[in-house]
C-alpha cells in the first residue's frame, strides 16, 4: 500500500484556484518529485500534505493518517522553502528544543541529533545560528525535519541558493534517506537535481498535474529518443560524401538532408528511400530530450508534436523520394532554426 495517497486535492484562495484535482500516490522509499514553474501550486500542495494548509477539497493520507491527526505529525518531517531559525540558539540547542516538542526522550534525541549532524558534516554546533553560513543553516533545517525520525519527508527546495558542494551533499543525503526506507517528496527548480534523485515526478502547471511518471516514461510520452539520419543525395553528377555539418560541402550538385524519426524502423525506411534515390547515409545521431526540454514543452504550452521532419541543410526544398514529402508522409519543413540545428 502506498505510504502517501493524495486524492483530488484542491485549494482555492477567494476566487483563485491554486491547486486543482491533484491525485497521486507515493510508495515507501520513493523520492517523488513535484516540479513546475513559479506559481504552479507546488508549495501549496506540499503544505496541504504537511497539514499546514487546509485543502478546500480532497484528501491527503500519510501512513494511514490524515492532516491534523497527531500521529501523522509524528510520521512526517517538513522542510519549508524558507526556514528561519532561532538565531540566538545553537544548532544543538535548537534541535533539542524541537525534539522536546515531539516528545522524543532526551537521550534518544541527543543521539539522533548527533548522528544526523555527523552525517551532514555540520561543524560549529555550539555557535549561535545567527552566525553560521547559509549552507549550515539549511543543514540544521534538514536535521530539524528529521528530529522526530519521520517515515515521510517533504523537502521544498532543499538546496536552493546553496553552493554546488553543499547542494550535491544535500542531494546525496536525500538519496541515502530513501535507501534507508524513508519516503521523500522533493520539490526543486533545478531539474538536473530532480532527474538525478527522483524515482517518479509530477509536473504541475497552473495548479494542475500536467505530466507524471518516471522521468524516462515522461520522456517516452513526449517523443522519447529521436534518430537523426543525415543523408546525401546527388542532384547532378556522382554522389560524394561530405563531412556532416560542414558548410563547404553543401555544393549545388549535392543535397544534404537530416531526417528525424522516432525509431529504428524509421531509420530503415529513410535508408531505403535514400538508397533508392542513389544517395547515401553519412551519419545517424540520437537525440534525447532533457527533463528541462520536456518541462518547457508541458509547462510552456508548446504542442510538442513529434512530426517526422526533413530538411535540406542548404535550405533548399529538394526531396529524396521525388514526391515532395518526407518518408513517413508528414509535411516537410525547412525552417531556419531546424536547418541551423542540423549544422551542429
Ligand atoms: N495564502 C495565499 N493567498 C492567496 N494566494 C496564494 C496564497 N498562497 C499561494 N497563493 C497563490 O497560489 C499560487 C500557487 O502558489 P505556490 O506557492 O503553491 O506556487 P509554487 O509552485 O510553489 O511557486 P514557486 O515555485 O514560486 O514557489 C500562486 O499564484 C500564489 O500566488
Amino acid at each position: 500500500m502506498a505510504i502517501l495517497e493524495v486524492d483530488s486535492l484542491r485549494k482555492t484562495y477567494g476566487g483563485f484556484t491554486a491547486v486543482e484535482g491533484s491525485t497521486f500516490a507515493v510508495e515507501r522509499g520513493e523520492v517523488f518529485g513535484v516540479v513546475g514553474p513559479n506559481g504552479a501550486g507546488k508549495t501549496t500542495t506540499l503544505k496541504m500534505l504537511a497539514g499546514l494548509v487546509e485543502p478546500t477539497d480532497g484528501t491527503a493520507v500519510v501512513a494511514g493518517h490524515t492532516p491534523g491527526d497527531p500521529e501523522m505529525a509524528r510520521r512526517l518531517g517538513f522542510l519549508p522553502e524558507e526556514s528561519p531559525l532561532y538565531e540566538e540558539m545553537t544548532a544543538s540547542g535548537y534541535l533539542e528544543f524541537f525534539a522536546d516538542l515531539y516528545d522524543v526522550p532526551r537521550d534518544v534525541a541527543r543521539d539522533r541529533i548527533d548522528r544526523t549532524l555527523d552525517r551532514l558534516e555540520l561543524e560549529h554546533r555550539d555557535r549561535r545560528l545567527g552566525n553560521v553560513s547559509k549552507g549550515m543553516k539549511r543543514k540544521v533545517a534538514i536535521a530539524r525535519a528529521l528530529v522526530n525520525d519521520p517515515d515521510v519527508l517533504i523537502f521544498d527546495e532543499p538546496a536552493s541558493g546553496l553552493d554546488p558542494l553543499t547542494t550535491n551533499y544535500i542531494i546525496e543525503f536525500t538519496r541515502e534517506l530513501s535507501e534507508e526506507g524513508k519516503t521523500v517528496i522533493f520539490s526543486a527548480h533545478n531539474l538536473f537535481h530532480v532527474e538525478s534523485v527522483c524515482d517518479r515526478i509530477v509536473i504541475m502547471n497552473d495548479g494542475r498535474i500536467v505530466a507524471r511518471g518516471a522521468v524516462d516514461e515522461i520522456r517516452d510520452a513526449h517523443g522519447g529518443t529521436e534518430y537523426h539520419v543525415f543523408a546525401t543525395v546527388d542532384a547532378g553528377g556522382g554522389v560524394r560524401e561530405p563531412a556532416v555539418g560542414a558548410d563547404a560541402d553543401a555544393t549545388d550538385s549535392i543535397r544534404r538532408f537530416r531526417h528525424a524519426v522516432d525509431d529504428m524502423a524509421g531509420v530503415e525506411s529513410v535508408r531505403e528511400t535514400v538508397e533508392r534515390e542513389g544517395g547515401r547515409i553519412v551519419d545517424i545521431q540520437t537525440e534525447t530530450p532533457t527533463l528541462e526540454e520536456i518541462f518547457l514543452e508541458v509547462a510552456g504550452g508548446s504542442d510538442g508534436s513529434q512530426a517526422t521532419r526533413r530538411e535540406s541543410i542548404d535550405g533548399s526544398a529538394a526531396t529524396a523520394d521525388g514526391e515532395g514529402g518526407p518518408t513517413d508522409g508528414t509535411q516537410a519543413s525547412s525552417d531556419d532554426e531546424d536547418a541551423a540545428e542540423a549544422e551542429t
